[in-house]
């Protein structure tokens, strides 16, 4: 884009004025307004095809609608959004059948200035390819197909692909190619209370659109559209590609700037059999998943892709819906046996399968379904192990691997490694894949493989906007500065880097500002999950403090106790959970959440834990708001790590506010470590601790995660190392100190013996809920 932006921003004749410096290169002035400019919601940047909405601007929701289909969201806060346009994002939209004149023609009419050639010419040379190649699975076998003969025929010539065509076979296939009229997707626009929103939508812009002047009118009309197209017929080339090389012919592609498209003609597809599936009457489906689900089927053919909606957003649903437009066998892929089951339920909750049609294939399960077709859901441990298998998990993977899916739903794509994901895409042969996720964020970088392992980015839902209206929870951000004591400052400056972030962590003001915060919570009656990574951290707050704690090394059983606990005993309302709560977690009643240690600037982290209060159950109760606090040592390291973490979020449209001093915090009785003797102990402690103390939880990121052969071994390993106990933190800090480890017994064992067990009825419960509102 920048040298795009080179070749022809040169010579341009901008107009001085005294503000002019302080925008240097970014001084657009030189750019014509439009004469009827007000009324046109966006601005392009010349220099890197960044886009700005005005929030405030009359024809913002078509400009957003559009701008998500063929530019990357990058920022939005309350007031401006940003977008970039980017080979990717332009790829996705030709993808989802526009042309490169339709999304230039578009945005030049919702600019207030002209559309800049540079960018016109960065559109045209990123699209004038796109689409023109398409990847496609008929009768178990792998095809590349293409309106254009010659365009094959390069593609024979070359040295990659050339000899990957399957030898003995036709050189170039013609067949006819019958294009479909627009499509009605099941539950979107069939569904009463749909229907009547989507009327509603309607009426609202023609009534508008009588009061608009021609450029207006213009916009309402263009983005008023249906892709309705006319029934027609063209011919399509084609030859086939061995089935093993499939992902070597797409990246080759994508090297030679034809990025291949994956489409599913599954209403033409008689080869596979029908799966007797609907949504049920009840299911409504939500605006925002209804235009999910629209680009992935805008063509009436099924594209493949990825649907980014934030946690609690309802990406089963999506998932399921697409099966039910589908309707051809299913194959589900998630991260752990948990979700599995939560999957299926949640199919036989919103569709009308038959219960014998869908099977799940776990470690404990190796269901089938009855008839010739069906629905397999499984983790992509199952199916990625490269470990021997027992006699069934083999007969399971052939039946698997044997046949030919119409969709393949991956959940959760951020989280599976992405050679996970090529073992996954290579050993199932499927038609469609649909990728779903709540951040595409990888501190790893390799999201830019999920490209073209799966597809495209189809949809990115607007948190803020799902929060208005009352789809996830609204959460207030606060960053919380502790300063260092004096003796702790000090050390801190000395020690080495491994050890820091133990101080930060164990800084006594934070853990002073952690105490305030969980008494003040609690008092209104909220449910606190505490987040701390260091588990060394964890186990001394939460001791110090008597509450539950669930790091990796606690059991299923005890895991199990400890969350029905938190759930539905009053006494219970803090819970200290080590990253292993970062994701899967669903506790509903959850609606403050405190974070002492992180994973340095991991942004995935910071999102993932948000998601865990956007599903809480008061979300809609008048006036209701959820509390996300970071906990951030000043001075130190960690306030570097924690703007880092906050970068996505902050472009969600979160705003962080920053506490420099807790009010009360002072008065707050039996405050810890409030007497020099106290702190002294503590750094003491702290100095000495060995290097498994500085660790942070490694074992993985699933509260539900169940260990397979391997890591229980790691699991060993590890604690063959780790010589943390109360004793050795005792030992080293001496007599009267060991009040520190002892004096009060963990909230965990008490919950354990049962003493604490006292699990009240959901009456009392949500009655709690609504008092403390
Ligand atoms: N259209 C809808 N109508 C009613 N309820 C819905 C709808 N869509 C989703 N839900 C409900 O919202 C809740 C969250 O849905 P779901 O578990 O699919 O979210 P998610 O996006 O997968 O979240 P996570 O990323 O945390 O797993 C569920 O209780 C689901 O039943």
């Amino acid at each position: 884009m920048e040298a795009y932006a080179a070749r022809r921003d040169t010579g341009q004749q901008r107009k001085q004025d005294s503000a002019s410096h302080l925008f240097g290169n970014n001084d657009f002035t030189w750019m014509n307004l439009k004469p009827d400019h007000a009324n046109r919601p966006m601005w392009i940047d010349p220099k890197k095809g960044r886009i700005i909405v005005e929030s405030f601007a009359k024809y913002k929701e078509q400009a957003l609608d559009f701008l998500t289909t063929v530019a990357e969201p990058l920022s939005r806060p309350k007031h401006i959004f940003e977008f970039a346009l980017t080979p990717h994002s332009l790829y996705a939209a030709v993808s989802v059948g526009l042309t490169p004149e339709e999304i230039i023609g578009n945005l030049d009419m919702m600019s207030k200035t002209p559309m800049p050639e540079n960018i016109r010419e960065f559109i045209l040379s990123c699209t004038h390819s796109y689409g023109k190649v398409k990847l496609v699975l008929k009768n178990t076998k792998h095809y590349i197909e293409s309106p254009d003969p010659q365009q094959l025929q390069k593609l024979l010539q070359d040295e990659v692909i050339g000899p990957l065509r399957v030898q003995g076979t036709e050189e170039i296939i013609t067949t006819i190619a019958p294009k479909l009229a627009g499509l009605v997707i099941p539950g979107t626009k069939n569904f009463a209370g749909v229907q009547q929103a989507t009327d509603l939508r309607g009426k609202e812009r023609v009534a508008e659109a009588a009061n608009e002047t021609p450029a207006q009118e213009d916009i309402v009309n263009i983005l008023n559209e249906d892709d309705e197209e006319e029934e027609s017929v063209e011919a399509v080339h084609s030859f086939e590609i061995q089935d093993d090389c499939v992902e070597i012919v797409q990246k080759r592609c994508l090297e030679l700037g034809l990025p291949v498209l994956e489409e599913y003609d599954f209403h033409n597809d008689k080869a596979n059999p029908s799966l007797e599936i609907d949504l049920k009457p009840s299911a409504q489906i939500r605006t925002y998943q209804e235009k999910s689900l629209s680009k992935m089927f805008g063509n009436g053919r099924a594209k493949s892709g990825l649907i980014v909606l934030p946690c609690g957003a309802g990406k089963t649903l999506v998932g399921i819906t697409a099966a039910c437009t589908i309707k051809k066998g299913v194959i589900i892929l998630c991260t752990s046996s948990m979700s599995v089951h939560q999957w299926r339920s949640e199919f036989l909750k919103w569709s009308n399968i038959n219960p014998n049609d869908i099977a799940v294939f776990t470690s404990d399960n190796k269901g089938k379904f009855s008839g010739s077709t069906g629905i397999i859901v499984t983790s992509y441990s199952m199916v990625a192990q490269t470990g021997k298998r027992s006699y069934e998990a083999n007969k399971m993977m052939e039946f698997i691997t044997k046949r030919e899916w119409g969709l393949m739903i991956l959940d959760e794509v951020h989280v599976a490694p992405a050679n996970v994901f090529r073992k996954v895409t290579s050993t199932i042969k499927t038609h469609s894949k649909l990728g779903l996720t709540a951040t595409l964020l990888r501190e790893d970088d390799k999201i830019s493989d999920l490209n073209f392992l799966i597809g495209p980015k189809l949809y990115e839902a607007n948190w803020m906007e799902l929060a208005e209206d009352g789809h996830i929870a609204r959460v207030q951000c606060a960053e919380v500065w502790c300063p260092m004591t004096t003796e702790f400052y000090s050390e801190y400056l000395k020690l080495p880097s491994k050890k820091k972030p133990l101080m930060w962590t164990m800084n006594p003001r934070k853990f002073q500002a952690a105490q305030f915060l969980i008494d003040y919570h609690e008092k209104r009656g909220d449910k606190i999950i505490v987040f701390a990574d260091n588990i060394f951290a964890l186990k001394a707050y939460a001791t110090k403090l008597n509450k539950a704690f669930i790091y990796g090394d606690t059991g299923n059983a005890e895991r199990m106790r400890i969350l029905e606990n938190f759930q539905h005993n009053d006494k219970i309302n803090t819970l200290f959970l080590s990253k292993i709560g970062d994701t899967s977690l669903d506790l509903p009643e959850a609606t403050c959440l405190i974070q002492i240690s992180s994973h340095y600037g991991s942004r995935r982290q910071e999102a993932q834990r948000l998601g865990r209060i956007l599903r809480a159950k008061r979300r809609n109760d008048e006036g209701f708001n959820a509390f996300f606090y970071s906990l951030v040592s000043k001075d130190t390291q960690e306030m570097f790590y924690s703007s880092k973490r906050q970068a996505f979020l902050v472009d969600q449209g979160y705003a962080f506010k920053v506490i420099t001093h807790l009010q009360g915090i002072d008065d707050l009785p039996d405050l810890a470590f409030n007497t020099p003797a106290e702190r002294r102990e503590l750094l003491q402690t702290i100095l000495l601790a060995n290097d498994a103390d500085l660790e942070l939880d490694d074992r993985g990121d699933d509260l539900f995660h169940t260990n397979d052969g391997k890591s229980q071994a790691m699991k060993k390993k590890k604690k063959a190392n780790a010589r943390r106990t109360a004793g050795a933190l005792s030992d080293l800090a001496g007599g009267q100190d060991m009040a520190y480890v002892e004096q009060n017994k963990s909230k965990s064992k008490e919950l354990k013996s049962g003493k604490g067990k006292d699990v009240y009825p959901d009456a009392i419960f949500s009655n709690l809920c609504t008092q403390n509102q």
